[in-house]
């Protein structure tokens, strides 16, 4: 058993921990013991190796851990660090920005106190401003009402000037003609030299007669009509020739160039006129056929501008037929004297020329009713309408003249030359309606250059009373607008304006006073 004992085994212990020397009193169950000790000892060292060997383990994995750890948390420290530094710089200018903003508010405030108060100083001003319009617009509105005052007294100074300058001329006139002793009618014959001329008489015998300087052999050309004095016979002045309309009282057109097309809203007239008148001349075997005698003329009346002329000339024209217009009032005033002698070679004329219309413009000029002749110069009217009465009494109904007369005033014609017999027909020409305003509008701007917002149905809507001579003056004044502006094209605007003038020169017109059944 002794050799069991390992020498590495010595000492051995006993239980009180003193060694005791193995020769002495070791026994072998004590030895058995010890090394079961030994070995539990053993065992228990050994497990507490692993185990420290297990603890270092764990201690180095929680060292690196920690490690591990340490470096996060340090580069999140920088982190932070460097975050921090950011917000402080960011605090820093926003405090700065605060600053800034607060010198800012102060400056505006100083500024909206500097405007509040300049603000109620313009306020004042305003105020001041308003009460002097106010007070202008007062003294405008009774400087207008003065100025419409005067207006209306110029009115009625220019219409007794008008009415006085008439009445001067006519009592001049009057006055001359009762001064000169009557002359002689005479026609020259031919002339004999340079200082003599055979003239007949109207009185009956060929006189021969000096020539008078001042006159050229042109003037004294045979077949010249001349007045010669009743005492010497000498050549006092040379008379118009009727075919010359230039120097007469009438107008010839030998081919008028208005058509039926360029009058507007007449549709019911133009067809009565046309019937009297266009139809006898272009188809007389009508009449003939139905036995009837055709119709010798008709008498327009109505307000002036209303179109009377152009059907005349627009019948004249769909005729073919001469144009031979007389204005009764030129016939009276410009030959005295000589207005009966007129009318018959006015019909000798239309006769010559026929196809012919003749336009008797103004016919109450000499064909007025009075109720004596008092005057000289009513006398000489007198004749006149009735030579007018026989011609129109003697020319043949189935002649190719007839005779379209017009007047403004119905009221005051001779109830003679209204007898059957001489117009057959009385048609009314009124102002145009609204549609026929339109279309007289859209016939006279036909050829301008138009914008496109021009609206003639409105226009008509806003030109009631007006004629068709008016609508054309508006039309005419609205491209003079244009004009004046030199725009491209006539705008609604330029009508407005036009519309405004022409109507209300119209308007100061109307003023003047007008004789009772002016169109009746
Ligand atoms: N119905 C119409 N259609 C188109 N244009 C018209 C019309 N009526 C008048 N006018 C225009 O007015 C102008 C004058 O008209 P016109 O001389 O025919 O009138 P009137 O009735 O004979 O006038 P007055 O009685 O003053 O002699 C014409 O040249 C024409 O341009």
């Amino acid at each position: 058993m002794a050799d069991m004992v390992n020498s590495r085994d010595k000492p051995i212990y006993s239980e009180s921990g003193k060694a005791k020397p193995l020769s002495e009193d070791i026994s072998g169950q004590e030895i058995t013991r010890l090394q079961n000790e030994l070995k539990k000892a053993e065992t228990l060292l050994k497990r507490t190796k692993t185990i420290s060997a297990q603890r270092l383990e764990e201690v180095k994995i929680l060292k690196e851990n920690f490690e591990t750890e340490r470096q996060v948390f340090l580069s999140e420290i920088e982190k932070s660090t460097a975050f921090s530094r950011e917000v402080q710089d960011d605090f820093k200018r926003l405090a700065e920005e605060r600053d800034d903003l607060k010198r800012m508010l102060d400056r505006s405030r100083k500024e909206i106190t500097a405007v509040k108060d300049i603000l109620s100083e313009t306020r004042n001003d305003l105020s001041k401003v308003r009460d002097e319009i106010v007070k202008a617009a007062e003294d405008n509105t009774l400087l207008r009402e003065k100025v419409q005052h005067l207006e209306t007294e110029k009115k009625t100074a220019d219409y007794e000037r008008i009415h006085f300058e008439r009445e001067t001329r006519r009592l001049r006139a009057e006055l001359d003609r009762m001064k000169t002793t009557p002359l002689l009618l005479g026609t020259v014959v031919k002339m004999i030299d340079n200082e003599n001329v055979v003239v007949r008489s109207s009185a009956g015998p060929q006189l021969v007669v000096s020539a008078p300087v001042e006159m050229t052999e042109k003037e004294l050309s045979p077949g010249a009509n001349v007045a010669l004095n009743q005492q010497t016979f000498s050549i006092a002045k040379i008379l118009p020739i009727l075919e010359e309309p230039e120097v007469s009282a009438l107008e010839l057109i030998e081919a008028s160039d208005v058509t039926y097309e360029q009058i507007g809203g007449l549709a019911d007239q133009l067809r009565e006129i046309r019937e009297v008148v266009e139809l006898p001349l272009i188809k007389p075997e009508i009449f003939e056929r139905i036995g009837i005698e055709p119709p010798k003329g008709a008498l327009l009346y109505g307000p002036p501008g209303t179109g009377k002329t152009m059907i005349a000339k627009a019948v004249a024209n769909k005729t073919n037929a001469t144009f031979i217009r007389v204005v009764g009032s030129e016939l009276v005033q410009k030959y005295i004297g000589d207005g009966a002698k007129m009318v018959h070679e006015l019909f000798e004329m239309a006769q010559k020329k026929a196809p012919s219309i003749i336009f008797i413009d103004e016919v109450d000029s000499i064909a007025s009713k009075r109720l004596d002749d008092t005057t000289s110069a009513d006398r000489e009217i007198h004749r006149t309408l009735m030579q007018l009465l026989a011609e129109m009494d003697g020319f043949s109904r189935r002649t190719n003249v007839k005779i379209i007369a017009a007047t403004n005033r119905l009221d005051i014609l001779d109830p003679a030359i209204l007898r059957p017999g001489r117009f057959d027909r009385m048609v009314y020409i009124p102002l145009p309606d609204e549609a026929g305003r339109e279309t007289i509008l859209k016939i006279h701007s036909v050829k301008m250059n138009l914008s496109s917002e021009i609206n003639f149905k409105e226009l008509a809507k806003m030109t009631e009373g007006t004629s068709g001579a008016d609508l054309k003056a508006i039309v005419t004044e609205a491209g003079m607008f244009a004009v004046r502006e030199e725009k491209l094209s006539i705008e609604k605007i330029d009508f407005i304006n036009a519309k405004e003038k022409v109507m209300s020169s119209k308007k100061k017109e109307n003023m003047l006073p007008v004789p009772e059944n002016m169109f009746l």
